[in-house]
């Protein structure tokens, strides 16, 4: 256990961490901070969730001198969602130190961004094409900056922003400070790494898995066409507080949001072709839970921090088994735990073995549910509700319709038809969902090569992933940070059983 007090950071900035609720760090914060703050480059991993971003978000405002109008410190970030979220984050690290944070990002207007450009912030997040695009306009100069980050550098080179990359490190001055974070580093990095660092200081935090030991892992193995059905049983049973469904593409998402609005959940999609108020607002609402189901793309996998979030569903399951880590990882964080499902068809199970190989663990096969199950989930939950308002609130009014009722029938018949009232009963609404395509394994690929027999989906392109609906009330989430690690507490409420 490492407290915050052993690190170098200076009082105002463990005040900051503090009223945060950060207890104490977490191993990859008590590894980089340190090293961080001497100066040096460093280049961190460590798994989902666990606190990456203070780790080089505490050094970095620890550093900046406030009393200074310059921009010193530059984060990027591979979709605007991530970039605001950083930058709150600093906020808050920089409160007692009153840093000026800004995020830039496209889709948002130019002109305001130039505006608070003008303000002299201290810190800038944002997405390589905006932060490009004001270098170009030499609304953004660089040559304060003592410190820049790269959060999921990776994944901007798999989006293809190495070029935009190029050109803001080419513009930054050579003393400096590079740090690159992310939950996976493929080889490629290793050439920007040579490129534009300096001695870098390699911290890996050392775990024998890719994925949290706090997330159970489970594959379905489904038809395409019985997706849906299999979906949605497993939405019953489980009754996640906070869930997220990811599908290939965006007509996949914008489907599968529709068909679940039109089976009564409440669910909402997120993807690139989105305006960037609409992508604000849908996140808005899973956050504070007017919806408890998002449905999104690769957008939404990467660094995205919602607590809360309890079950993590792979509609399909992904083309990069990198992909996979990051989609489940948005449950299971700080130490919490998480649910991730992810359907197979049966030409994928090539795909299955390849996410298993790269992370290092294996899934364990959850049967299909049957409409019994389903049906029986949802009374779960009725009988669940009808025994906290026993419990909590005040029947008095209600306990004298409830005798007169019992009149004229037996108690059992009483309960059973409240019951029955109150169940959310397997719903058949049609709805309409155009088949994917399987994925197939790079190695199955290879070994189809000139035989031509079929087609495989593309890879979510870059303009795909670039960024891209009432249930349940927030209140019963668990804001708890203190930092848990592997332990076993819990605020999952999973109640799927796995002899379902
Ligand atoms: N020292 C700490 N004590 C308690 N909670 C913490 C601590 N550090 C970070 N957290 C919380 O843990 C959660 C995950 O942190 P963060 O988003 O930085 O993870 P990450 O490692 O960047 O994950 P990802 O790989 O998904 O981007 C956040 O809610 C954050 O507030
Ligand atoms: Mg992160």
């Amino acid at each position: 256990m490492t407290l915050f007090n052993e690190l170098g950071i200076s009082s105002e900035t463990k005040k900051a961490i503090s009223a945060m609720g950060f207890e104490e760090a977490t191993p990859i914060q008590a590894e980089t901070i340190p090293l961080a703050l001497e100066g040096h480059d460093v280049i961190g991993q460590a798994q989902t969730g666990t606190g990456k971003t203070a780790a080089f978000g505490i050094p970095l405002v620890d550093r900046i001198d406030t009393n200074q109008d310059k921009i010193q410190g530059l984060i990027i970030a591979p979709t605007r969602e991530l970039a605001i979220q950083v930058s709150e984050e600093l906020y808050k690290v920089g409160k007692f130190k009153r840093a000026r944070v800004l995020s830039v990002y496209g889709g948002q207007d130019i002109g305001r961004q130039i505006r608070s450009l003008k303000k002299k912030p201290h810190i800038i997040v944002g997405t390589p094409g905006r932060i490009l695009d004001h270098i170009n306009r030499k609304t953004l100069r660089l040559q304060d900056i003592q410190t820049i980050i790269l959060d999921e550098a990776d994944e901007m080179l798999n989006m293809g922003f190495i070029q935009d990359i190029e050109k803001i490190l080419e513009n930054l001055p050579e003393q400096r400070q590079t740090l690159l974070f992310s939950a996976t580093m493929p080889p490629q990095i290793q050439r920007i790494a040579e490129r534009f660092m300096h001695e870098p200081k390699i911290v890996k935090i050392k775990a024998k898995e890719m994925t949290v030991p706090h997330i159970q892992q489970y594959y379905l193995e489904v038809h395409e066409k019985r997706k849906f059905d299999v979906l949605t049983r497993l939405l019953d049973i489980q009754s996640p507080e906070l869930a997220i469904i990811f599908g290939r593409t965006k007509r996949r998402v914008d489907e599968l949001s529709e068909a679940l609005n039109l089976r009564g959940y409440a669910a909402e999609g997120i993807h690139g072709d989105l305006s960037q108020a609409k992508r604000i607002s849908v996140l808005r609402k899973f956050k504070e839970g007017n919806i408890d189901i998002l449905v999104a793309t690769d957008v939404a996998a990467r660094g995205l921090d919602i607590s809360g979030v309890t079950h993590v569903y792979n509609f399909d399951i992904p083309q990069d088994p990198e992909s996979y880590v990051h989609r489940i990882g948005r449950t299971g964080r700080a130490g919490k735990k998480g649910l991730a499902m992810t359907f197979v068809t049966p030409r994928e199970t090539g795909q299955l073995k390849n996410v298993e190989t790269t992370t290092k663990r294996k899934m364990d096969r959850m049967e299909i549910p049957s409409v019994d199950q389903a049906l029986e989930g949802q009374q779960r939950l009725v009988l669940d509700k009808i025994k906290t308002i026993i419990e909590n609130e005040n029947l008095t009014y209600y306990k004298q319709i409830a005798d007169e009722l019992l009149e004229d029938h037996d108690s059992v018949s009483a309960v059973a038809a409240v019951i029955k009232m109150l169940t959310k009963e397997p719903d058949t609404t049609p709805v309409n969902l155009t088949s994917e395509p399987p994925v197939v394994s790079k190695r199955e690929k290879r070994n189809q090569k000139g035989s031509g027999s079929y087609k495989t989906s593309v890879r979510n392109n870059r303009k795909d992933r670039a960024p891209q609906g009432k249930r349940r009330s927030s209140n019963q989430k668990d804001r708890s940070k203190s930092y848990r690690g592997n332990s076993n507490n819990s605020n999952s409420n999973s109640n799927y059983n796995k002899n379902n």
